[in-house]
């Protein structure tokens, strides 16, 4: 089945652009990842799970206004938040230079308005509170909370998207929901 069967299936309501946007972006994606080394998702099938395992928390996220992911590499899963959430202002911060100059490249081909590129650490970024903060596979989940305290307040959420290990990374210390899939442990922590 492809995804976007798969997504239907799952009854995640995306955007009527967003399977057009989807197909530019892994174009780009297949071009630019041969010269540099932006992704481990080399072909079709591999970026259609990293995709499905983007926008799957469409399904359980509350509307937002403003979403922040932390590392965002080559868009996972900011960009590809960003194109399902046309609603949402989406900053990405990301310090390598070939991955934010691609992050950069796609919000201008494909022409994203609710899309700002921060070619920086986040330790670096100036402080600003969004309502959902995501981030995958940077580093854990003690440190995603040290490093987004600047970004969030008690109102936010934010999701970070983990392994089985999830559980050794948190208590009931921590108001938080662990949502599962086949692959995928989210974790979403803030109060209801
Ligand atoms: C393993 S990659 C994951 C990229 C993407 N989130 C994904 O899941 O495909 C980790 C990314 O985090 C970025 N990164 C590392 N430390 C960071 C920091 N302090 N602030 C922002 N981004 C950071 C790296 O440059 C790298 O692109």
């Amino acid at each position: 089945m492809d995804l976007k069967a798969i997504l239907a299936q799952d009854n995640i309501i995306l955007p009527d652009d967003f399977f057009y946007n989807i197909q530019k972006y892994k174009e780009h994606l297949f071009k630019w990842n041969k010269i540099h080394n932006l992704t481990g998702a080399k072909d079709s099938n591999s970026i259609d799970e990293f995709i499905y395992d983007a926008v799957f928390p469409v399904s359980f996220l509350p509307k937002a206004k403003n979403l922040l992911d932390i590392g965002t590499g080559a868009g996972f899963p900011g960009m590809i938040l960003a194109l399902a959430l046309p609603d949402t202002q989406v900053t990405l911060v990301e310090p390598l230079t070939k991955r934010a100059s691609f992050l950069q490249f796609i919000k201008a081909d494909l022409e994203l308005d609710n899309v700002r590129v921060v070619k920086k650490r986040v330790e670096d970024m100036e402080a600003e509170i969004f309502d959902i903060v995501t981030s995958r596979a940077v580093t854990d989940t003690q440190m995603l909370l040290n490093l987004s305290k600047n970004f969030r307040d008690e109102k936010s959420k934010l999701l970070f998207y983990k392994g089985e290990r999830v559980y050794d990374e948190v208590d009931e210390s921590i108001k938080h929901k662990i949502i599962k899939t086949k692959n995928r442990h989210y974790l979403l922590i803030g109060e209801d």
